[in-house]
């Protein structure tokens, strides 16, 4: 196997694998996440795939990236280990200088519990509680314990009530997932995503099956919330997110493209 390196963004990184703390060149602003040479392997039966061949990435706080490329070569296998939500065979994710990848489950999810929001493809709301409730839950589970480091936050957290307001989810609020269009469903797993006020969101395709104007709405509040000084990696195949991102990374079988 050979080790590939991703884009490089991570060059200006040292990294000390032991303590999981992170530090980067003096000139260089702090990056919010960082993955460094991730490798990913399925096998299926006797098919092996080799998903991501050491994809290295930085994102700054209040960057917006989107995550391009064709279908199969890696961008959800990709977020979901740079959410914490899949272990990477190889190479290391860490969010706000601390180590997120090789951590039992259990402190993965307290960790992006704190500090990362995630609107995935399958949606992420709890199909037995309603979109207030799923909104509260990631709210409460977003305060519990102290913060990894202290006097980062952007910004203070939004209630339930406001982000439903900011979806156009109001009327909606005591309905189930098993009850919302597609649209519907979208904007209230980007309000799940942003309920913990998170310091990093990673999205995949998040206006997928969006009409313009909802896919312009969902873009507002992604865009006000890198604003507010979050990192934002979004995986698309949309040019209209393509269009609002500041850095652009083309993923080739499971390679950051130069
Ligand atoms: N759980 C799994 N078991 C086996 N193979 C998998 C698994 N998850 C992903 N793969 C394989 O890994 C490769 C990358 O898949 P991935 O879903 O990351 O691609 P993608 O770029 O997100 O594709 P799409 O744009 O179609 O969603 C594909 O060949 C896929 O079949």
């Amino acid at each position: 196997m050979t080790s590939l390196r991703g884009s490089g963004a991570a060059s200006s990184v040292s990294s000390s694998p032991v303590t999981g703390t992170v530090g980067t060149a003096s000139s260089e602003p702090a990056a919010a996440l960082i993955a460094d040479r991730l490798y990913r392997f399925f096998r299926t039966g006797d098919e092996e795939t080799l998903a991501l061949r050491g994809v290295s990435l930085t994102v700054a706080p209040g960057e917006t990236v989107a995550v391009v490329g064709p279908s199969g070569c890696g961008k959800s296998t990709l977020l979901g280990c740079l959410a914490g939500l899949d272990e990477p065979d190889g190479g290391t994710v860490r969010v706000g200088g601390q180590r997120l990848s090789h951590r039992p489950e259990a402190e993965r999810a307290r960790l992006r519990a704190r500090r990362v929001g995630v609107m995935l493809q399958s949606r992420n709301l709890l199909p037995h509680l309603n979109v207030r409730a799923n909104i509260e839950l990631a709210r409460t589970a977003g305060q519990t314990g102290p913060r990894p480091r202290s006097g980062e936050r952007p910004s203070t957290p939004v209630g339930a009530v406001e982000l439903l307001e900011r979806v156009g989810l109001t009327r909606r609020a005591q309905a189930y997932a098993s009850e919302l269009s597609g649209g519907e469903l979208a904007r209230a797993g980007l309000a799940v995503a942003l309920a913990n006020d998170p310091d990093i969101v990673l999205a995949d395709e998040p206006t997928g099956e969006l009409d313009g104007d909802t896919e312009q709405h969902v873009l507002e509040l992604l865009r006000d919330r890198a604003g507010a000084g979050a990192a934002l990696l979004v995986v698309t195949h949309s040019p209209r997110v393509v269009a609002i991102a500041d850095r652009i990374i083309h993923l080739h079988d499971g390679t950051v493209a130069s």
